[in-house]
């Protein structure tokens, strides 16, 4: 095994990526050997995974669906930005959402599900990003093992460091299923809600109250 490849198997936090995005012999590896560890948990489980035909082929659809889906934010390059020039020196709120949320509670593997919203007071002499990279940037991120706090932040502190803005704000709210479909079976109804605040976001309650009025509009499907 040579340094290179050494360093490739430093373990990460749950919600850290990988130095280098895995390439597709690494990929494919890291699933057979995922694919393996899953047999012997269902041998310890005592689920026949050779003779029934439900779960013959599960260790490997589960290992495939950790890599190439639910965690590949933590082995796939973070979304490329294309920027466009601010000709018009927009300064004013921009607010996206809902964005669809999927991720995976680093407790107990279970989905968190909910919307995030996203604000923006750009700079003036800067850069606009499309509007879809704000999904993107959520989607990868969120698909990782995470917690809301950190999960909340790191979009945040990405979108500040690619784009520079003014000011952001970040708004997740969610489901925790470790939390409602197991433990204290709470409602299904029961939400985590938290935010990251960036710049003049961070610093004027207007600009805050404005963000916070807009999501509530979003939320209710309001086209205003
Ligand atoms: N702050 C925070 N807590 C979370 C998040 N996701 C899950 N949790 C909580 O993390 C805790 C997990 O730790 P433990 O108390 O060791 O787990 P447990 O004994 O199975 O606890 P119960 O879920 O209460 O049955 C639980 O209280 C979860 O509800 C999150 O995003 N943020």
């Amino acid at each position: 095994m040579n340094v290179h490849r050494k360093e490739r198997n430093i373990v990460r936090l749950c919600n850290e990526a990988l130095d280098e995005p895995l390439d597709d012999v690494e990929r494919h590896s890291m699933i057979s050997a995922a694919a393996r560890k899953l047999e012997e948990l269902f041998d310890i489980l005592r689920i026949d995974h050779e003779n029934d035909h439900n779960t013959r082929e599960t260790p490997r659809r589960v290992a495939k669906m950790f890599v190439e889906e639910l965690l590949q934010g933590r082995y796939t390059a973070p979304p490329r930005i294309t920027e466009f020039e601010n000709v018009e020196a927009y300064d004013q709120l921009i607010v996206t959402g809902p964005v669809e949320l999927r991720s995976m509670c680093a407790h107990h593997l279970m989905p968190i599900y909910g919307s995030a919203y996203i604000g923006i007071l750009p700079s003036a002499d800067g850069k606009i990003i499309g509007l879809s990279k704000y999904d993107r940037i959520v989607n990868h991120f969120s698909s990782r093992l995470q917690i809301q706090e950190e999960l909340v932040k790191q979009i945040g502190q990405y979108i500040v460091k690619t784009t520079q803005p003014l000011g952001l704000a970040v708004r997740i709210s969610a489901v925790h299923m470790c939390k409602t479909q197991r433990g204290v079976r709470a409602s299904h109804r029961s939400r985590m809600v938290n935010s990251y605040y960036w710049g003049s976001l961070s610093s004027s309650p207007e600009l805050k109250s404005e963000f916070l009025q807009e999501c509530l509009a979003l939320d209710r499907g309001n086209l205003g």
